[in-house]
């Protein structure tokens, strides 16, 4: 049986997509609006702290499109904490104005492939800061989830290690070209979601995210392997921000 690969595991996480219920949201008298979107705000205030004291992270994001039009994206060292924050989301006022569009579970992952150290891995400072990363506030973020394939030669799973270590090397010098202009954080999902891995990527040029994403289809390890499904993209709503992309 081929090595199966080992992975360094950190902070859980949530994709929580919204679509707002405009409709009902346009008939709420407007000082009732504001204190509902005051109650939003003191949470993501919350976000805010916790990211500070550096226990988690947290990014938000509007999305374009009809897939939704707000997408968090929650880091934190259990499962449990993440359901909490979901919790006391959806028993928000706010809340009653959202229709949830879709989730994600996921841990951040970073695969043994290129770690040479010895020890503990999560010993290592480069290695922790990428497995308890505090996500950037760039100006877009492009977030699917995706599989490797298993189909007749191009079964990833049963690839010998060294051939898997090989291909991923040539995947991560693509990448290294688009250093400074994306940020990518990798998360597995296997056991916890209905894909293998969500990608999630931040850019100050959103055209970045098209010329990556191009690019890769051409090396070997997504060409003949990878699959994908929903694509969104969005741009960073900041905190100052929401009073005004909820205005109507
Ligand atoms: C911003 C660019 C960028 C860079 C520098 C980069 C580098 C690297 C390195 C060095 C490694 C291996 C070690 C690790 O870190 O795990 C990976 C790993 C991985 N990647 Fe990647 N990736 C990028 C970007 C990047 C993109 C755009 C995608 C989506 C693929 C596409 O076609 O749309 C992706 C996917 C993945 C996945 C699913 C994994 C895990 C695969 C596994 O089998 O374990 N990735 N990636």
């Amino acid at each position: 049986m081929p090595e199966p690969a080992e992975t360094i595991d950190g902070w859980y996480c949530l994709h929580d997509f919204r679509s707002i219920d405009w409709t009902s949201w346009k008939r709420v008298p407007e000082d009732e609006r504001h204190q509902i979107l005051a109650e939003f705000i003191s949470m993501v205030e919350d976000w805010i702290d916790n990211e500070q004291k550096e226990e988690g992270s947290y990014a938000l994001y509007s999305i374009v499109g009809q897939k939704a039009d707000l997408m968090f994206m929650l880091l934190r060292p259990t499962m449990q904490e993440l359901e909490r924050i979901e919790k006391a989301f959806n028993q928000t006022r706010f809340a009653e104005y959202t229709i949830p569009a879709y989730s994600y579970i996921s841990v951040v992952e970073l695969g043994k492939y290129m770690f040479r150290g010895e020890g503990d891995p999560l010993e290592d400072p480069s290695v922790r800061e990428r497995v308890f990363p505090i996500l950037p506030k760039w100006e877009h973020i492009c977030f699917y989830p995706m599989d490797k394939k298993r189909e007749g030669d191009d079964n990833w799973y049963m690839m010998p290690a060294k051939e898997r270590g090989q291909l991923m090397y040539g995947h991560g010098m693509v990448g290294r070209k688009y250093s400074g202009y994306v940020k990518q954080v990798i998360t597995g999902s296997v056991g916890f979601d209905d894909w293998e891995w969500g990608v999630t990527l931040f850019a100050h040029d959103v055209i970045q995210f098209k010329k990556l994403v191009y690019e890769m289809r051409f090396d070997e390890a997504s060409a003949r392997f990878a699959q994908f499904g929903a694509f969104y993209v969005g741009n960073v709503l900041e905190k100052d921000a929401i009073a005004d992309y909820f205005q109507v």
